[in-house]
């Protein structure tokens, strides 16, 4: 039975202040939170704080990017050790803000896993299609794109300590959420892949997370979709009630 995990990435919002108000907001009302699993990915620089704000509860801390070497000249990166050596525990990787921003490709993405995994990180491996993928009827070829490149030579052991996020670029903080429907598709591909890739026994054990406008108000139809296993939450996560909303709708 995979455990429902909601995520909440703060992208490149609060200042110091703010991340800790946020976090203890987070940490305080987590008790109140019966079926699922929390999780908070602040700005990395943020993390040591949002990490001591956090602790006693049970809301798990992450990154939202690494870089793939583990030291050395790499000016303005930062390596899966640092992230754990702060506490971290998941981080996520090639989200679509960083594939269509920051240029990551598949290969970036897979390298990034691989490290991640080595250190002992849960990554959360993003994919999801733009609009005009969508309405080119293209979806299905996109998504089992960037699932084989971005998860390529993974284990089978390894592939049971991931999580992968569905994230449809159009629905990321436009307002459009994914019909349940529309996300389940995708997530019951994605339950293939790893089946076809791997087996069924190990396609049951991975979570995969929707991402895209999820609100306290349409997370229960979404969650109760059989392969929708969690969230992953933008604009939704900056506000304590609105993040434990969504993860009381469970
Ligand atoms: O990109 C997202 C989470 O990673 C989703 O963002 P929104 O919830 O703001 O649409």
């Amino acid at each position: 039975m995979r455990r429902t995990l909601i995520a909440g990435n703060w992208k490149m919002n609060t200042d110091h202040a703010a991340a800790v108000a946020l976090a203890e907001g987070v940490a305080k009302g987590s008790g109140d939170v019966e079926n699922a699993d929390l999780l908070v990915c602040p700005p990395s620089i943020y993390l040591e704080s949002v990490g001591k704000a956090l602790d006693g509860s049970p809301v798990a801390l992450g990154a939202q990017n690494m870089y793939a070497q583990p030291n050395g000249a790499f000016t303005g990166e930062i390596s899966a050790a640092m992230l754990t050596d702060v506490g971290a525990e998941y981080v996520i990787l090639g989200h679509s803000e960083r594939r269509n921003i920051m240029g990551e490709t598949n290969a970036m993405v897979n390298e990034k896993t691989l490290a991640a995994l080595e250190a002992g990180l849960v990554p959360i491996v993003c994919v999801g299609e733009l609009l005009e993928q969508r309405e080119g009827g293209k979806t299905g070829e996109v998504i089992a794109e960037q699932f084989a490149g971005s998860l390529a030579s993974l284990t089978a052991d390894q592939v049971t300590k991931i999580v992968i996020a569905y994230e449809p670029v159009w629905a990321i903080g436009t307002g459009k959420v994914a019909t349940p429907e529309q996300a389940e598709e995708v997530h019951a591909d994605l339950r293939r892949l790893l089946k076809e890739s791997y087996n069924d026994e190990i396609a049951d054990k991975v979570r995969i997370l929707y991402g895209g406008s999820v609100k306290p108000s349409n997370a229960a139809e979404l969650m109760s979709q059989p392969n929708v296993d969690g969230a992953l939450v933008g604009g939704a996560s900056l506000k304590p009630e609105d993040f434990l909303g969504i993860a009381k709708a469970v």
